[in-house]
């Protein structure tokens, strides 16, 4: 069981300082999803972790030691960061007998992580012949060759289809459960919220959130009710009546604030308001995140002097 700590970690790049001082630790056993607005230092995060980027200040270890002190890192650490990294003129198998050969893993393994990730029918194509989604699959497959107790994965369900995203979805969960280290960043918030226990969430290089998926979704919003009528002016005042608020949500439907299914149904049933539609509002992880980040992200339509421009 390895945890991935980051300690104070400052990385800047001339004026622009992509980390700004996190501190978190991602602990084994779960699945912990990498969020964070475009530039928020995901990816800097990630580089940083596998000695391909140096930090300003800061450490950020595995069971405490740097990656490059580790030895035969892939044993220990798997990583995804660019699905184009294989060769294009090699077939799946020979890339991966290469990093497994450059490695020191057994050559046995190779076959293992082929079937794993289901490219087995597809091992001794050219890799220039594959896939976005097979390239990603590919990628997997490498970080988990050398069996390592600690995965970092950057956008890994990019290009796959929704039997792939499902796939993924259970790989990584058993990945998990088995005791390994699962980061994951994504910009996929649904399937985040199906797939991780925990979301580490960053803004403009500092640490937004560092909890549990369901307590992030909890406290996002309060209790709200979506509801559809026939007679919009009936229930509007008995709402009113009650001091309740709703504003419109498109389609005819309204979400009624701090109310719950039950009590909007009676009020309408006695305001003779025939209900056409009627359900409690979960806020979801992305509506969490949205509240979260509004402030933080580097790049957003519509706002002027928030970005730099480059
Ligand atoms: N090599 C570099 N030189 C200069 N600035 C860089 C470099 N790499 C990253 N940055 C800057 O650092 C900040 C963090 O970028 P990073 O790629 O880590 O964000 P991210 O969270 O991974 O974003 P995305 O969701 O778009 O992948 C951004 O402002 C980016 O422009």
């Amino acid at each position: 069981m390895t945890a991935i700590e980051i300690r104070g970690l400052t990385k800047e790049y001339r004026a622009r300082r992509a980390l700004d001082g996190l501190t978190v630790t991602v602990e084994p056993g779960r699945v912990t999803g990498f969020l964070g607005p475009n530039g928020a230092g995901k990816s800097t995060t990630l580089r940083i972790l596998l000695g391909l980027d140096r930090p300003t200040a800061g450490s950020a270890t595995f069971g405490g030691r740097a990656y490059t002190a580790l030895r035969e890192p892939l044993r220990h650490v798997g990583a995804l960061l660019d699905a184009g990294a294989a060769h294009g003129g090699r077939t799946a198998r020979d890339h991966l007998r290469a990093v497994a050969a450059a490695n020191r893993l057994p050559a046995g393994r190779v076959a293992r992580v082929l079937d794993e990730v289901g490219l087995s029918p597809a091992a001794d194509r050219r890799v220039r012949t594959f896939s976005l989604g097979m390239r990603q699959r590919l990628g997997v497959a490498t970080a988990l060759l050398g069996d390592p107790a600690v995965l970092l994965l950057d956008e890994p369900a990019n290009g796959l289809d929704p039997e792939g995203i499902v796939w993924l979805r259970r790989l990584l969960r058993r990945l998990a459960a088995e005791g390994r280290t699962v980061l994951v960043s994504s910009h996929l918030m649904a399937e985040t919220a199906a797939t991780a226990d925990h979301v580490v969430v960053l803004g403009r290089g500092r640490l937004l959130a560092d909890r549990s998926t369901a307590d992030l979704v909890r406290a996002a919003g309060g209790r709200r009710v979506r509801v559809r009528t026939a007679e919009p002016g009936r229930l509007a005042a008995a709402l009113t009546d009650r001091g309740l608020s709703w504003e419109p949500a498109g389609d005819g439907w309204w979400l009624v604030a701090d109310a719950g299914a039950e009590e909007v149904g009676r009020i309408a049933a006695a305001a003779g308001a025939p209900v056409l539609g009627l359900a409690d509002d979960h806020p979801t992880l992305e509506q969490a995140y949205l509240d979260l980040t509004g402030g933080a992200a580097e790049f957003a339509a519509g706002r002027t002097g928030a970005g730099e421009v480059e």
